[in-house]
């Protein structure tokens, strides 16, 4: 027996939602193909790219799997042949889309009828094995597709946020996957807020959920800045500052870190003078040592999966 899922890319946080927005986007997807093998117990993981680990405990669609087997009483043996077409390491949520389409997958193999918020659940316990923390938004943006916000994670909720403006997304992304990029991130955030910083940020965050609803552009612009976690991570990615100036000046409708980065999103329309901002941006990436590819995308659809016999 065996069935096939697909998931989507996606960017996390979109400035002040740290651990709680995240938008799916088309720029790359996972594909999973879950098959039942003869060894009960036994997980096998295989992929294309040579880079992720084949060991199920530290592979995000590995540890998912096998939780939820356990959890569901399932000893079938089971292979999961990870297509990847994400990159890791570059804030595109590449290891959640894998523990989505995983999930996704032994969902439809074992026809367990897993909610949206359960999908989500355990897709979590993906993101423990790739960054040491069980964080919900990039799996819940892959599930769900559009732009979400988690609004609770125990138990799991998460609402769709409507976008009311018609917006396309540029990615500029630095070239080569990096290793542990969002354990090492994550380690880097402060455990303490100022109250000030707090209160700025509260009021980004509702001016942007706020201005995707009334789809307004400038609510929008207004609320796409962090002064928290965006801060706290500058050294990772030194060219986005003057990234995020150029696009601005360029008349983007906003631009923030893609979530750990150090991929940088940008949210344009007809307005925005996009061959501007990749001439400019091409200097900074220069600049910084660094060689970036540009990709533009649309907002992206939920996980899909199908049987195949
Ligand atoms: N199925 C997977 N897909 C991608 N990366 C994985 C997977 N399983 C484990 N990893 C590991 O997770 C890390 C990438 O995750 P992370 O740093 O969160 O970046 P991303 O933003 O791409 O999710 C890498 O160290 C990678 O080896
Ligand atoms: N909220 C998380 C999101 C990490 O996203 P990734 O795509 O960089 O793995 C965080 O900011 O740590």
């Amino acid at each position: 027996m065996s069935a096939k899922a697909e998931a989507y890319s996606s960017s996390a946080n979109l400035g002040p939602g740290f651990d709680i927005l995240s938008m799916a986007h088309t720029a790359f997807k996972d594909i999973v193909i879950a098959r039942t093998i003869e060894e009960k117990g036994k997980i096998i993981i295989k992929s294309n790219n040579p880079k992720i680990p084949l060991d199920p405990e530290k592979n995000s669609a590995g540890l998912a799997t096998k939780i939820l087997l356990q959890e569901k009483g399932i000893d079938e043996g089971i292979e999961i042949e990870i297509n990847k077409g994400i990159p890791f390491g570059l804030g595109l949520g590449s290891s959640g889309a894998s523990s989505v389409a995983a999930i996704a997958a032994v969902n439809e193999l074992f026809e367990l009828k897993l909610t949206q918020e359960e999908m989500v659940k355990y897709s979590m316990f993906g993101e423990q094995a790739s960054s040491g923390s069980p964080h919900p938004d990039n799996v819940a943006a892959s599930v769900y597709g559009g732009i979400i916000a988690v609004t609770s994670v125990s138990p799991v909720k998460v609402e769709k946020i409507p976008v009311n403006l018609d917006f396309k997304i540029l990615l500029i992304s630095p070239q080569g996957e990096r290793e542990g990029k969002t354990k090492k991130a994550r380690e880097m955030l402060p455990s303490k807020v100022d109250l000030s910083l707090y209160v700025k940020n509260s009021r980004y965050l509702s001016s942007l959920i706020l201005g995707f609803i009334k789809g307004d552009k400038e609510l929008i612009k207004q609320g796409l800045n962090d002064e928290i976690v965006e801060v706290a991570r500058e050294p990772l990615y030194p060219h986005y500052k003057k990234i995020k100036e150029i696009a601005l000046k360029n008349d983007a409708i906003g631009s923030c870190v893609s979530g750990a980065g150090p991929t940088v999103l940008v949210l344009y329309d007809d307005n925005t003078n996009l061959d501007k901002i990749k001439v400019e941006s091409l200097e900074v990436c220069k600049a910084f040592g660094l060689a970036c590819n540009f990709i533009l995308a649309q907002i992206a659809g939920g996980v899909k999966s199908e049987r195949l016999n």
